[in-house]
């Protein structure tokens, strides 16, 4: 698998509905013109029900929000790596706080990633959990502090000691991982501060997807990289 450039931008499009259906297209077309203005490698992760659409209308990389560990079959409702693949996935979310998984299942979606040349996204939520990802050998760990998620509260400037903490395990276990950082990250100031702490880049949602001009709060997010 080809190694991702860094540093990177992942915004999640979680299930808000300014980041759903057409407003979902318009959205990722805005983060590929900032990407090739900036240079910065940026990505999205929007609904299962997005997907399809916007790989077929740009080029930015995609990530699923979330995979389920089954095979093939007898399953209703649920996210098939296959058949996510087949949509235009080129990563995936795994363990985001809001739809955890068990580590065995992480493990099962980690090894199915790689076998189809996605890159897997591991979220964790201290530098316990992202040790124990780290044994994994994701191609990232996202580590995110529950409490921030949503808050508007950097953890690149509220838990330096986190960021810090978790790149340095990481890199401990296996130097070739990545790490990033989520939680409150919206500003140029915020992903600064988390690549001075030693994150290849930022894992976020709402300071961009509920910010009154997307295209000019990505443009300062990466305006100090
Ligand atoms: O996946 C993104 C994280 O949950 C962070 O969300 P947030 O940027 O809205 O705090």
């Amino acid at each position: 698998m080809s190694k991702v450039k860094t540093p990177i931008v992942i915004l999640n499009f979680k299930t808000y509905l300014e980041s759903s259906g057409e407003k979902a297209l318009e959205l990722a077309k805005t983060l590929e013109s900032v990407s090739y203005e900036s240079g910065i490698t940026m990505a999205v992760a929007p609904q299962t029900a997005d997907i399809f659409r916007i790989n077929d209308e740009t080029n930015i990389p995609i990530l699923a929000q979330h995979i389920d560990p089954i095979s093939p079959g007898g399953h209703t409702g649920s996210n098939l790596l296959e058949c996510l693949v087949e949509a235009g996935i080129n990563g995936t979310l795994i363990n985001h706080s809001e739809i955890q998984m068990k580590l065995a299942d992480i493990d099962k979606i980690i090894k199915g990633s790689k076998s189809r040349d996605i890159f897997s996204v591991v979220c964790t939520n201290n530098i316990e959990s992202s040790r124990a990802a780290a044994t994994l050998n994701p191609e990232f760990v996202a580590v995110e502090p529950p409490e921030l998620i949503g808050s508007g509260v950097p953890v690149s400037q509220a838990e330096p000691e986190v960021v810090e903490g978790t790149v340095n395990e990481v890199k401990r276990i296996n130097k070739n991982i990545d790490v990033l950082c989520g939680a409150g990250i919206s500003t140029g100031d915020d992903m600064e501060a988390a690549i001075e702490l030693g994150a290849s880049g930022v894992l976020l949602a709402s300071g961009i997807v509920l910010a009154k001009d997307p295209k000019e709060a990505l443009l300062d997010l990466v305006s100090k990289v």
